[in-house]
């Protein structure tokens, strides 16, 4: 009986089952006995048949990946949500994130930058700005940085769950590019400082989310 099964891509390291793959590529030597004889046909069809175990997954020709590029940026408009609190820490990492949409190509005229009085503040302005339907990603930046009480936790949680979201709820990716700190040391040092500007990379994420978006998802 030939059995002409679309690509079906399986596999499974486990060692107590026995498996082939027929007509196709087999990423690692394998044998399967198979339950019933089969002649199966297809050039570069991939085919297991599964007895009992599970299968994992194995790539083949047949799989697209879809990504967001870094290049390819005409036409993406980016808002960016900016926590005043900390400004001495936002604003370097603004500056960051500016500096890499300009080095990817991204238009000022397509970036618009709206400050808010703290990082508590930032989820429901990202989600306005989301549904308006205008943006293709939002940046979300701000630094919590702890101070004597448990403040410290109900502020950050509530950006982070915020931003997500926002994200969630208008369809257009927000990206947390929110500092969360033990002092301002650890927040200065991601703002430029020896660890790097997470707005910066924060920026990058939203090319690539805007991009994914604008190019796969919509
Ligand atoms: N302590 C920090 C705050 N606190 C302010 C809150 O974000 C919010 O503005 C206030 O609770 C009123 O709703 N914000 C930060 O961004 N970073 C901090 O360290
Ligand atoms: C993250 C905060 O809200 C924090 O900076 C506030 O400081 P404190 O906990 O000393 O009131």
């Amino acid at each position: 009986m030939a059995l002409n099964l679309k690509t079906t891509i399986h596999h499974s390291p486990l060692a107590s089952s026995s498996r082939q793959f027929i007509n196709g590529f087999s990423p690692k030597p394998t044998s399967m006995s198979f339950s019933r004889s089969s002649s199966l046909k297809g050039f570069g069809t991939q085919i297991a048949i599964e007895r009992k175990e599970r299968l994992s997954f194995v790539q083949t020709e047949a799989v697209r990946h879809l990504t967001g590029f870094l290049t390819k940026n005409e036409g993406l408009r980016f808002a960016l949500v900016v926590a005043r609190f900390n400004e001495l820490v936002t604003k370097l990492l603004l500056e960051g994130a500016l500096e890499t949409f300009k080095k990817y190509s991204v238009k000022e005229e397509n970036i618009d930058v709206v400050w808010v009085p703290g990082s508590f503040e930032i989820g429901v302005v990202a989600q306005q700005l989301g549904k308006s339907g205008k943006y293709t990603a939002v940046l979300c930046i701000g630094a919590v940085v702890r101070g004597d009480t448990t403040h410290y936790d109900a502020v950050a949680n509530s950006a982070a769950s915020g931003v997500l979201s926002a994200g969630v709820n208008s369809g257009v990716p927000c990206i947390f590019g929110v500092l969360t700190c033990d002092n301002m040391d650890q927040a200065l040092n991601r703002a430029g400082g020896k660890s790097g500007n997470k707005g910066a990379e924060a920026a990058l994420t939203a090319i690539e989310m805007a991009s994914l978006f604008e190019h796969h998802l919509k």
